[in-house]
């Protein structure tokens, strides 16, 4: 646990620029974010589709590097870890990413059991008796029986995937799990499982986390605070309950707006992107 009055994650200014086309200009994914996380803290990042959500995530989980900026997890500057396996294998002990997709970053070959057992020796956590022990507790935090310890990813549910990926990322004891869309592909019950399931994970162990979503009513559910992005910057930020309750920004009034609910109207969404497309045009000329 955290116990000093820095916050367990400090990011200061990252920026990201993607080059993807000899003499385009870059598409800058990440402009100057900067932000914070505490022990124990769910930090939401909400914004349209390629806003930045996913760069952001993978930044804080080492698979994406910032041309500049800096990041600090527990004291620790991501950038002073290295380069190379060990480093990458340090970097993941601290933090720990789930993704939409687990069928995609599970190995298929492995069973449940192993996929655990495996997560835990490559981190030297347990060996041999130890880590199965270690699988059968984890099992137990994310609801999985002894039955389903044994089979393989294919042999199991969307949801019941996604428990083994998070089983996984907890194997590691890591400060910070970050959830890029980790529910979005899951049905509403099954959803709420999960959701339920990563506040107890959380209560019991004062991880932190980063949880990336489009669904602002999932953000609302899980996070204390929330970053409004727009085109790779940070455009609002605060408690999650104000923000989506109360948004300061025409930006994230037009993301509230644009959910369909009772009463929804798809023409006040057009007309309130056009309004905001036109206050940015002439704020920049
Ligand atoms: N590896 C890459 N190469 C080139 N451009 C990239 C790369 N990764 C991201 N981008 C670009 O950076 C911008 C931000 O992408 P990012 O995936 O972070 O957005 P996002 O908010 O997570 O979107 P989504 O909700 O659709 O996943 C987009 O314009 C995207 O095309």
């Amino acid at each position: 646990m955290n116990t000093s009055a820095t916050p367990l994650v400090v990011a200061d200014g990252l920026h990201r620029a993607f080059h993807v086309a000899r003499g385009a200009d870059p598409v800058v994914a990440v402009d100057d974010v900067s932000f914070t996380i505490e022990a124990g803290e769910a930090l939401g990042l909400v914004g349209e589709s390629g806003s930045g959500k996913s760069t952001i995530a993978r930044i804080l989980a080492g698979l994406e590097r910032a041309d500049s900026g800096s990041l600090r997890v527990a004291g620790i500057d991501r950038r002073t870890v290295g380069h190379g396996a060990a480093a990458r294998l340090a970097r993941a002990r601290q933090v720990q990413m789930v993704f939409q997709d687990p069928y995609g970053s599970l190995d298929r070959r492995l069973t449940v059991e192993q996929t655990l057992t495996h997560a835990m020796r490559l981190h030297g956590l347990a060996g041999g008796r130890d880590a199965k022990g270690g699988a059968a507790e984890l099992l137990e935090r994310v609801r999985l029986s002894a039955t389903q310890a044994r089979l393989k990813p294919y042999q199991l549910s969307g949801g019941q995937r996604q428990r083994v990926a998070i089983a996984r990322a907890l194997a590691v004891e890591p400060a910070v799990l970050v959830l890029d869309e980790a529910v979005s592909a899951l049905d509403v019950s099954v959803q709420a499982q999960i959701l339920e399931l990563l506040d107890e994970i959380r209560r019991e162990s004062r991880i932190s986390l980063l949880f990336v979503s489009h669904d602002l009513a999932v953000v609302d559910e899980v996070t204390d605070r929330v970053l409004v992005l727009f085109g790779g910057a940070v455009v609002e930020e605060g408690r999650t309950q104000d923000v989506l309750r109360k948004p300061a920004h025409p930006y994230t009034r037009l993301l509230i707006a644009s959910v369909p609910g009772p009463g929804w109207d798809p023409h006040d969404v057009i007309a309130r992107r056009a309004a905001f497309e036109l206050s940015r045009s002439d704020a920049s000329t």
